[in-house]
């Protein structure tokens, strides 16, 4: 990049001069304002205090959240599209949240990767992420109260669903109490001694390298694929090899310091991953709630037609059912249901109910906002 930057002409000059004072103005405005919610907080906070009959008051209120960040959309007049606005407010929030009270989220880690990137578009970046190195540690982190809450992956639009989430819910006491949507794009990242021309083994995580085999195909048939334990391992790997690149996202890049030689390399390009937020507690509704429950069945015929009948005939929308072999024995079939609605509303509870006749066991994980962002 040049150093030397462009004369301007005074007519320019004098137009940018006018609308910057014009930004100024604007800013001192949205900064008072900030303020202003900011004390709010605080004393939200002495409130919350004032009325808890616990020792530590849910500060933390997803439900609540959902409804500003879905408001601030629906007023949002453009021209920032309803992404980039909700953003903004999600970390003014963010930064209200951690005056309250600091969060702690533990996330699946090492540091860059993708379900770091979930839990700071859900907390924002005032909340305090804490990576741990597997799934189960996660859980536990969350049911010891060592962290407020957890971030974990559970689907991913081309490689379908995490086993070992699902199966950690069963043993624990943990609730779902959100949901956030990551699309996920993969770069082959290369640092600054590689020697693009002779690129023979390409690190990512087993899944990025299948989500990325057309491309991979297309333009480096003879590397090696080498699947290591995560994306941000294979960034941290090539540091130093002249001959490799890593597929990973940008955070990882920005971590290891590396570039994108190709970016957006994923061969579906709706390719989005599904994480989910555990917590301790239940959360109220929002108006858009989907609820998760688990439930096993004695293996007979039509025990999943059985299970199901009563969603049908009260017209609740299923958004997902996975099976899962049981842990109690040989074939016999636990079965993952995710519905829209909140478990407190009345037809969510005769469906509950219903469904609680039928089953042999039923455990309600979590009902929980839609994702929003
Ligand atoms: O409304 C509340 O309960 C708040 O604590 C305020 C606030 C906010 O900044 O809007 C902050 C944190 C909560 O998670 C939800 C909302």
């Amino acid at each position: 990049m040049s150093d030397k930057s462009e004369p301007i002409s005074a007519e320019e000059a004098a137009l940018l001069g006018e609308l910057r004072v014009k930004i100024d103005d604007i800013d001192q405005q949205i900064g008072d304002l900030i303020c202003a919610r900011a004390n709010c907080a605080v004393e939200v906070a002495h409130v919350k205090k004032r009325f808890s009959n616990i020792t530590e008051p849910k500060f933390y209120r997803p439900e609540r959240e959902a409804q500003v960040l879905r408001n601030a959309m629906a007023r949002n007049k453009g021209p920032l599209s309803n992404e980039e606005f909700a953003r903004l407010f999600r970390e003014i929030m963010s930064a209200c949240l951690a005056l309250e009270a600091p969060v702690k989220v533990a996330y699946l880690g090492p540091e860059g990767t993708y379900t770091q990137q979930a839990a700071l578009k859900h907390f924002g970046h005032s909340a305090q992420a804490v990576s741990l190195p597997a799934i189960d540690e996660v859980f536990r982190e969350v049911a010891s109260g060592a962290a407020h809450y957890g971030v974990v992956p559970v689907e991913n639009s081309t490689e379908g669903v995490v086993t070992h989430t699902l199966d950690n819910f069963l043993g624990s006491s943990v609730k779902i109490c959100g949901e956030v949507v990551l699309r996920i794009h993969h770069h082959l990242l290369v640092s600054d001694v590689t020697h693009v021309q002779n690129i023979s083994r390409i690190y990512s995580h087993a899944q990025s390298l299948a989500q990325c085999r057309k491309w991979l195909d297309a333009h480096y048939p003879r590397a090696e694929r080498i699947a290591v334990s995560s994306n941000a391992e294979a960034a941290r790997r090539i540091k130093g090899e002249w001959n490799s690149a890593a597929i990973a996202g940008a955070m990882a890049a920005d971590l290891y310091g590396l570039t994108s030689h190709a970016q957006n390399i994923e061969d579906q390009p709706d390719n989005s991953t599904r994480f989910l937020i555990i917590g301790a507690e239940s959360v109220g509704a929002s108006g858009e709630d989907k609820t998760s429950i688990v439930v096993s069945m004695k293996n007979e015929p039509g025990a999943l037609h059985n299970l199901l009948e009563p969603f049908h005939q009260h017209g609740i929308d299923l958004t997902r059912v996975e099976t899962r072999p049981s842990p109690t024995g040989a074939w016999n079939y636990v079965f993952f249901i995710d519905f829209a609605g909140h478990a407190s509303e009345p037809v969510a509870k005769k469906v509950l109910e219903e469904v609680g006749r039928r089953a042999s066991d039923l455990k309600i994980l979590g009902s929980y906002p839609k994702g929003v962002l």
